[in-house]
């Protein structure tokens, strides 16, 4: 499966000097391995340092300021984001009410157990968060390749990437389709913002 969004890495005329920072919450660790794929995807265009995973948890404030790109992304809980991720939301009031984020890129991805689980509700919940915060939304052009397991956006999902956890290890599930879908996401992810990167800010 080519988990490229185009044929190849792109070739910019210096270092790209963007970074992405992909912020999630899991419990189980199914969102987790998401979050992870995306990032791998985005180590397809830039190196280690500039596209990284952070848990909810554990965040690095800094790190978030200073990112070109904020991923989005967490577990479906009752056709919301969980509890912790809207806690997280909501402790950037701060930086909303400053405009911090205004400005740079988002996306998002949403993991939950049922086939629609309602994601679609969390991904425009995240969209209208990175709204208010007066950034600029990355979609998910992608045309599914199929819907069986192994297809690349077999759940056809266009604002954002979806993803299907059964029960399970995180290592089995969601399964190859999705998980290329989320490296497919991250490759186009670091591509956008590679393209869009102001000229003042290349190395
Ligand atoms: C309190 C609770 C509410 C849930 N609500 C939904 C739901 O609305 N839709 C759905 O498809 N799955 C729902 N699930 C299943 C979770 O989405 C699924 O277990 C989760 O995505 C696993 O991700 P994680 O391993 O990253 O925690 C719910 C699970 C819990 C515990």
């Amino acid at each position: 499966m080519n988990t490229t969004s185009e044929s190849s890495k792109i070739s910019p005329d210096s270092t790209p000097n963007v970074s992405i920072a992909v912020i999630f919450h899991s419990n189980y660790g199914h969102t987790k391995r998401v979050a992870e794929a995306i990032v791998q995807g985005a180590h397809q265009q830039l190196p280690e340092a500039q596209a990284k995973a952070v848990d909810i948890h554990d965040i690095d404030w800094d790190y978030l300021d200073q990112a070109d790109l904020l991923v989005f992304g967490s577990a479906v809980y009752m056709g919301s984001v969980t509890a912790e991720f809207k806690t997280f939301m909501d402790e950037t009031s701060k930086r909303w009410y400053n405009r911090t984020w205004e400005g740079k890129w988002a996306a998002a991805f949403a993991n939950s157990g049922g086939l629609s689980g309602d994601k679609l509700a969390v991904l425009q919940q995240i969209s209208l968060y990175a709204m208010q915060h007066g950034m600029n939304w990355i979609g998910l052009p992608l045309m599914p390749t199929g819907h069986e397991a192994h297809d690349l956006n077999r759940l056809s999902s266009f604002l954002g990437l979806m993803t299907q956890s059964l029960d399970g290890p995180p290592e089995e599930t969601p399964g190859k389709g999705d998980i290329d879908t989320a490296i497919w996401f991250g490759d186009h992810l670091a591509k956008t913002i590679i393209k869009h990167q102001p000229a003042d800010s290349k190395r």
